[in-house]
């Protein structure tokens, strides 16, 4: 992976929900090892942000780049866009994993099932090899002694590690978080961002949407703080949150979190 090209780059990203403009015209730059903490008050676009990005939403306009490749968009009649080439968009997808705020682990099939379904099943990998990455993977979540359990029978904090093993098992350039803890019980939410916090320490690139204020301050390279669908403030932690130019911001990190 060269360093001097992005590993995800967006350019005027604007989203629209009928007539209420979600995302504004959003640009992102993200180089391999950035881990970009996206934080905002609730419905100013984080989660819509996120998911178009890797088009689980389709944005109105903008343009994403994985890693220099830019997805290809068709504009169709209604105005609204869609991917012009499934099979792309399916190849880059895996680029880009996504954890979820509510883990979305197939409820049917245990653990380690769940990690090796998309190496076999969309990647092709042998099923051996795809399961001895997994183990790797669950050890590193410390969920190796659950790998035969289904998500129901484990914790929500052991559901999200395990779906971060998920996540991994791809072998992404990107991962997307979404509010990865905010589904979580307070006393389990420090497991999971320990396990995000070893993924930012090894040079993982990562986009987090957050309300871990602490996560956002002390684990991220960047933060990106959006408003009404705009990027309101963007910088290092240190300058973002002791030094806040903009006055929204102040009053943000005046809340109780
Ligand atoms: N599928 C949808 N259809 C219509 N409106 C939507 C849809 N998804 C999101 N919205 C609206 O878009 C706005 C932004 O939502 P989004 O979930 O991106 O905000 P957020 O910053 O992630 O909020 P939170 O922190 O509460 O999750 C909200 O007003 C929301 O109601």
């Amino acid at each position: 992976m060269s360093k001097n090209i992005p590993a995800l780059q967006v350019e005027g990203m604007i989203k629209n929900f009928g007539d209420h403009e979600v995302l504004k015209g959003i640009d992102l730059t993200a180089h391999t090892g950035d881990v970009i903490s996206i934080v905002g008050s609730s419905g100013s676009g984080k989660s819509t942000f996120l998911r178009c990005i890797n088009l689980l939403e389709t944005p109105n306009a903008g343009k994403v780049h994985v890693h220099g490749e830019l997805i290809r968009m068709k504009t169709l009649k209604d105005g609204s866009q869609e991917a012009a080439d499934k099979r792309q968009l399916q190849r880059i997808r895996t680029k880009l994993a996504m954890v979820f705020q509510s883990f979305n682990l197939w409820s049917h099939l245990t653990i380690l099932e769940n990690v090796i379904e998309a190496p076999v099943h969309v990647l092709g990998v042998p099923k051996k090899e795809a399961i001895e990455r997994a183990d790797a993977l669950l050890q590193k979540v410390g969920m190796y002694e659950r790998r035969d359990y289904y998500p129901g029978h484990v914790s929500g904090g052991q559901q999200q590690r395990a779906a971060i093993a998920r996540a991994l098992a791809i072998e992404p350039e990107v991962l997307l978080f979404d509010e990865p803890t905010s589904a979580l019980d307070p006393e389990l939410v420090g497991e999971v961002l320990k396990v995000m916090t070893d993924l930012a320490e090894e040079g993982r690139t990562m986009l987090v949407v957050t309300h871990e204020m602490g996560f956002a301050k002390g684990v991220s390279s960047h933060v990106m703080y959006l408003h009404q669908g705009r990027v309101e403030e963007f910088g290092n932690p240190t300058d973002v949150f002791e030094n806040p130019k903009s006055e929204r911001m102040k009053q943000f990190l005046q809340r109780d979190f």
